[in-house]
């Protein structure tokens, strides 16, 4: 039992089966974080022999994930998901190694800081669509966020202006989507038989019982379809002559490109719209929750903008450092929010020792930036609303660990490689929608004040289901601001 050789400390495992009966799948976040209060900054157990571990502090994810990246960057062996449904060429499953590298660096050339003012046109156009949808039909929000990502993420990545909710290259995205989170990844979180038995991934398909072959083949060419498709209306409007600057076309160039680098361009960009999807659907619904349950912070930031902008236009990205307060309000959204709670786990590649701990070679990594945005011991009230906090002027280790940029967006060689765009694309949107819309209670037939609920039903991401809310414009002229932004982008 792996308990014996001086692992970090944790509940006690049970023969064989080790600490499965303590895990939960369900909001898996919290339960991470009671063991964090009952056993420390580091966390061990056990499933069926395989260490999982919970990195519960900043220090000890960057002592790990980041010093030791080296040995701390790799991605478990998925058979099904990876291998047999054709995962592996998305980044986020891929192991570490050159090939990984290689997609790295291309995500890092179209997507860091310096890149990031040339999306700015596409990024508005999709903003200004946005809030004329809002506008139009409120009650519908949360559909609304959903095509905001998903049509944001095709334009930038493939520069395809979605017009319809039922656009096919949206439902395409969305069943990529829909496969990945709730059918290959749904059974016991992500574990299948032959994930624990490899040797299956070479039983014929037609024999009993090998039904997951028979699956994995036809959920293949969904994800290869969802890659290639878009890809391909890329590479016909560049052929045409009318492509949109976007992802594909800043790294294509002019010039032939070679195969590989194709291919890599397409799981890349593919990789995008799966990774950007779910975390902005998350982040915007939380700002909305945020902006119903906490009105005085809606309405400093809205006395904010428009002693800045006088109400006669729009916020725009020129605007951001004149805007602290907004600034402020961002940050503590994406820290109240926590997208990815509990980040994406990462794989030990060799046995290592921490604080005189044991961690075995093979172990499951997750940093636990639940745990770090909701720490008492740096958050006043953390389950509060509050972003005066990140206007005091406090010493450089503590801004450092009050940000959230530090770790929302996880750790190391593995880091979210889309943080500059969600950073600029967040921000715009929510700087516009604070400039134009009221967020308030919903309000029952009989004019009772109907509390918003957050319920969570999935295990990666914290999506919270449609909870009934009042949004409406703030006067006339933000709805004729908008309509003019959305006519003109
Ligand atoms: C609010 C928005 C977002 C949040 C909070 C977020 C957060 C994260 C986190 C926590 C990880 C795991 C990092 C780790 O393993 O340590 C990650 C990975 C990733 N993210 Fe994001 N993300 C966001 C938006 C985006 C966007 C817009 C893109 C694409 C343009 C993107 C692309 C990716 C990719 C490709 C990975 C996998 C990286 C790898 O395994 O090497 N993300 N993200």
């Amino acid at each position: 039992l792996q308990r014996r050789k001086n692992t970090p400390p944790g509940p006690r495992p049970l023969p064989l089966i080790g600490n499965l009966l303590d895990f939960s799948f369900q909001r898996l976040w919290l339960r991470a974080t009671a063991w964090a209060d009952q056993y420390g900054d580091v966390v061990y157990l056990n499933l069926f022999g395989r260490g999982v571990l919970f990195l519960n502090t900043l220090d000890a994810a960057a002592d790990l994930l980041e010093k030791r990246g080296p040995i701390y960057s790799d991605k478990p062996r998925m058979v099904m998901c990876a291998e047999l449904c054709g995962c592996e060429n998305i980044i986020a499953f891929a192991r570490y190694g050159d090939g990984f590298r290689r997609l790295r660096r291309l995500m890092q050339s179209a997507l860091g800081s310096g890149n990031i003012p040339s999306y700015r046109p596409l990024l508005q156009a999709e903003t200004y669509a946005f809030l004329q949808r809002l506008i139009d039909t409120p009650e519908n929000y949360m559909n609304h966020i959903k095509r905001f990502s998903g049509s944001q993420t095709l334009s930038i990545v493939y520069g395809y202006r979605v017009t319809t909710d039922d656009d096919p290259q949206l439902k395409r995205a969305e069943e990529t989507l829909d496969l990945l989170g709730n059918h290959i990844a749904s059974a016991g979180a992500g574990v299948w038989l032959v994930d624990v038995l490899p040797f299956l991934k070479y039983v014929p398909s037609w024999l009993p019982g090998a039904g997951f072959k028979r699956k994995a083949a036809a959920w293949k060419t969904v994800i290869e379809r969802g890659a290639d498709e878009p890809f391909q209306w890329v590479k016909n409007s560049m052929k045409a002559g009318n492509a949109a600057m976007c992802y594909c076309t800043m790294l294509m160039g002019k010039d032939a490109v070679d195969e590989k680098r194709e291919y890599d361009i397409k799981w890349t960009a593919n990789a995008m719209y799966i990774a950007s999807i779910d975390t902005f659907l998350t982040t915007m619904s939380h700002f909305i929750l945020a902006m119903v349950k906490y009105p005085a912070a809606m309405r400093k930031a809205q006395a904010e903008i428009d002693a800045l902008t006088g109400g006669r236009r729009l916020p725009s990205p020129d605007d951001r450092a004149a805007l602290p307060y907004v600034e402020a309000v961002l940050r503590e959204c994406l820290r109240w929010t926590a997208p990815v709670p509990l980040g994406l786990p990462h794989r030990l590649m060799e046995d290592d020792v921490y604080q005189g701990r044991t961690i075995p070679e093979g172990t499951l990594i997750f940093a636990n930036i639940w745990r770090m945005t909701h720490d008492p011991a740096v958050f006043v009230d953390p389950e509060a609303f509050i972003p005066e906090r990140y206007l005091e002027a406090v010493d450089d280790a503590i801004a450092k660990k009050r940000d959230p940029w530090s770790y929302v967006f996880g750790f190391g060689r593995r880091k979210c490689p889309g943080s500059h765009l969600a950073d600029a694309s967040l921000w715009l949107v929510m700087a516009c929608m604070l400039a134009t819309l009221d967020f308030e209670k919903a309000t029952d037939a009989s004019g009772a004040t109907i509390e918003p609920q957050q319920e969570y039903n999935n295990a990666t991401f914290r999506i919270p289901e449609q909870f009934p809310c009042k949004i409406s414009p703030r006067s006339e002229h933000a709805m004729q601001l908008v309509q003019e932004a959305a006519v003109a982008a």
